[in-house]
């Protein structure tokens, strides 16, 4: 839509518009927000301008890129030299932005006011109301009381039919707590037993937005390429979908829970079990327990037993990356998963870490994340094994997931692309080579952990770590996990390549 403005053109994609408005509107909500008390003086200079433009001008909103992939909403005001015009530019642009059904019109809202930094609810009245008010998205705005309240509140009480979907305003944790909510509702409304792994899930229609207010939120990174609040906002609004695949947890026949970031046992699992303890730190107590985890040096050992992915989906070590419109993300990977044949492999040893990546888990302290190749909807995640080295060799390997080296180019990790894993642990006391498999002393883990770190004189570390699963710690050792080809969709576009941004595009303020 080239228009001139002052004499300027401005191109405004009309999918990348987010309102339209006469400036009499704007007199009209000027006033109002006087008479309410709420007047920040924003609209000062538009009411200058327009006290001799009534009537003959409008305002379109629009999406302005900014660096490091963040969005920012910019307005741009118009002057026709007749009123009858200027109505014709308003209508024209309302009806366009109407055809468009990909974009939401009414909104279920979680915010979780516990997680990260608890500013969850100021970002959201700040930031994000004001936009979805610009756009005229309507909202059902619910502040969670409890844990689970927002995964328990979508399974047995929301009315999804009202919804175009639904936002968390909060970290990963509260991500999954959608995820759970949904993936379970749908299933149930579709009559699949989800405590069968081999089960095929049925694919959830309603998209789920975040606005990031979390420790460390690597979906929304990892989706959008930066955790800003206002560029979630603007891909809610602008209707973006990203499909993402989801991993599914099974001990035995018991379903566990749902994954879509990291499943990591050993390290990740120790530094998040530990980390839980400090949560009145707030994101710090992520960087506390793992310099703490990282001096422990805990390995455990096990079986680890993984599907390959076989041919079509690339490698994980890849120079490539999931980026918007990526190819490899089509449905179409999905007929790999069903006729994979390339057979179960088997892995003993001792690890430090097991990290399954569903995605790359890029975030602010790893922008690459765990696995800087894996994509977001291929079907497949990236089996990463981290075998028993000395101190030296694991903080090499770590701080590459911070610097331009790639983390797997070291003799002790290996990577692999799956689509199912499994994981049996081995117990420590077992003097016998044979696997004494601990499914049946899985509940009293904790319990033999605990025996071993307060009995320093046994000279045995721990013989269990616990699994973090986005965040949250799993109940059981030995899991089966399966991968679901884009069981879910998002409000985003996956990460835009570097071009789509203008290297001269200004830094956004907040
Ligand atoms: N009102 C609440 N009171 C207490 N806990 C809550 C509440 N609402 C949600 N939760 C729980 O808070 C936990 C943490 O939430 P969240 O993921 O939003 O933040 P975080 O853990 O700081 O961030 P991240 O997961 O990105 O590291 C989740 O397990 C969620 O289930
Ligand atoms: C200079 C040293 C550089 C060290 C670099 C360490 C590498 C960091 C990689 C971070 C990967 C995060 C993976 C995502 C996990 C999330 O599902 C989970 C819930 O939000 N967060 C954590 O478990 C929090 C995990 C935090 C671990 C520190
Ligand atoms: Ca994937």
């Amino acid at each position: 839509m080239p228009v001139f403005a002052s004499g300027v053109c401005h191109s405004v994609c009309v999918s990348e518009i987010v309102a339209v408005r006469e400036e009499e509107e704007e007199e009209t909500k000027k006033e109002e927000e006087e008479k309410s008390g709420r007047d920040n003086g924003s609209w000062k200079k538009i009411r200058e301008r327009q006290d001799k433009d009534r009537g003959l001008s409008f305002t379109v909103s629009y999406v302005e890129r900014c660096r490091q992939h963040r969005w920012r909403c910019a307005h741009v005001t118009f002057t026709c030299p007749q009123v009858a015009l200027c109505h014709r530019w308003v209508n024209t642009i309302r009806e366009q932005l109407a055809a468009i059904s990909s974009r939401p019109t009414q909104l279920l809202v979680y915010i979780n006011p516990y997680g990260g930094k608890r500013q969850a609810k100021r970002v959201y009245k700040q930031k994000v109301a004001p936009l979805f008010a610009l756009a005229g998205i309507g909202t059902h705005v619910i502040v969670t009381e409890y844990a689970n309240h927002a995964r328990d509140h979508l399974r047995e009480e929301a009315e999804l039919k009202k919804y175009d979907g639904v936002v968390c305003v909060g970290g990963d944790g509260m991500f999954s707590e959608l995820v759970h909510g949904l993936v379970w509702r749908t299933q149930k409304d579709g009559g699949v037993d989800v405590n069968r792994p081999e089960q095929t899930l049925i694919a959830c229609s309603l998209r789920i937005g975040i606005i990031p207010a979390g420790s460390t939120d690597c979906i929304c990174f990892a989706t959008v390429g930066t955790n800003d609040p206002v560029t979630s906002a603007l891909h809610i609004i602008v209707g973006d979908s990203q499909p993402m695949d989801v991993s599914s947890v099974h001990h035995d026949d018991t379903f566990l829970r749902y994954s879509v970031s990291l499943l990591g046992y050993g390290f990740y699992g120790d530094v998040l079990t530990d980390s839980e303890r400090k949560r009145w730190m707030g994101p710090a107590r992520y960087d506390l327990a793992g310099l703490k985890m990282f001096l422990t040096h805990h390995h455990y050992e096990g079986t680890v037993t993984y599907l390959p992915a076989g041919a079509g989906v690339g490698e994980p070590r890849d120079a490539s990356r999931c980026r918007s419109g990526a190819s490899v993300d089509q449905a179409d990977s999905k007929e790999d998963s069903e006729n994979a044949d390339a057979g179960w492999r088997t892995i003993r040893g001792k690890f430090l870490a097991i990290n399954a990546a569903s995605m790359s888990c890029a975030c602010p302290r790893s922008p690459k994340g765990l696995s800087p190749a894996a994509h977001l909807a291929d079907g497949t995640a990236d089996l990463i094994l981290v075998r028993k080295c000395s101190r030296v060799n694991f903080l090499r390997h770590l701080l590459r997931h911070a610097s331009k080296d790639d983390q797997f180019d070291l003799s002790f990790v290996e990577v692999h692309r799956v689509r199912r894993f499994r994981f049996t642990p081995r117990h420590c006391h077992s003097d016998s080579d044979s696997d004494l498999e601990l499914d049946l002393l899985d509940g009293k883990r904790q319990i033999f952990g605990q025996i071993c770190r307060d009995h320093p004189a046994c000279g045995c570390a721990p013989a269990f770590s616990s699994w973090n699963c986005d965040g949250e710690i799993l109940p059981h050792t030995a899991i089966d996990v399966r991968v679901h080809c884009q069981l879910i969709q998002l409000f985003a576009r996956g990460i835009e390549e570097a071009a789509m941004f203008d290297e001269l595009a200004p830094a956004c303020s907040a």
